[in-house]
């Protein structure tokens, strides 16, 4: 599977999607020896995120030309809303991080970052630029998560993550994600030279965004 059309667009920015897949948080964490405050902080900062994740997939329904694509956005964002940022607040929760601590979060710049631009790629564009913005966020942690679980250094048993690396390595997460490569490859093989160009620069970008994520996860940064 290394000449699909998707493949070809992560080939446009291998280094950066390496640094964003194996970046030091995730090997940290497939180690268990990530600071539990850079886990919390990262935590925290990721509800931020799935709240405008829930809205990039809102304006995904917007973008949507037809029924069928607006049934199977909207089938997303209920997803989102109704089941994954659930989860989330109770797994903050065990993290000792309170449903009204999350409420009154202060956003950090790279949470602030990341989601606009994900929101302005789909607000200029289309509903392809939307996918490919939201792809490093939905495609990426499933990789992240079978990497971690094929690494010869990753420990699970007693590994305060091991829980998040279940999530993410797990068939629910690995199957949307495969669903999502496969819309993806659809639309992008049919893609223009300069479509695919713009669209690489509009992946690219968004893979950065999440690097710094995890980064701001490590230095704690606001
Ligand atoms: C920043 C970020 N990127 C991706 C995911 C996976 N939905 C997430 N929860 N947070």
């Amino acid at each position: 599977m290394t000449d699909t059309p998707f493949e070809r667009l992560k080939q446009t920015c291998r280094s950066d999607w390496q640094a964003y897949c194996e970046h030091d948080f995730i090997r940290r964490l497939a180690r268990g020896t990530l600071p539990a405050e850079a886990f919390r902080h990262y935590l925290k900062q990721d509800y931020l995120f799935l709240v405008h994740f829930a809205r990039a997939w809102g304006l995904a329904v917007y973008k949507s030309g037809d029924l069928g694509k607006i049934r199977s956005a909207l089938a997303t964002l209920k997803t989102i809303v109704d089941i994954e940022i659930d989860l989330h607040v109770s797994y903050c929760r065990e993290w000792g991080i309170s449903p009204a601590d999350l409420a009154d979060l202060p956003e950090a710049r790279p949470t602030m970052a990341y989601t606009r631009y994900v929101l302005d790629a789909g607000h200029r564009g289309d509903l392809l630029d939307l996918h490919v913005a939201l792809a490093p966020c939905v495609v990426g942690y499933a990789e992240i998560g079978r990497w971690i679980v094929a690494q010869p250094f990753t420990v699970l048993d007693a590994n305060p993550y091991a829980e998040w690396v279940r999530m993410y390595a797990g068939d629910e997460f690995q199957e949307a994600a495969a669903a999502e490569v496969d819309w993806l490859n659809a639309r992008l093989g049919a893609a223009s030279p300069e479509r695919f160009a713009a669209l690489s620069r509009t992946f690219r970008d968004a893979t950065r965004l999440e690097i710094d994520f995890w980064q701001m996860g490590l230095d704690l940064r606001m």
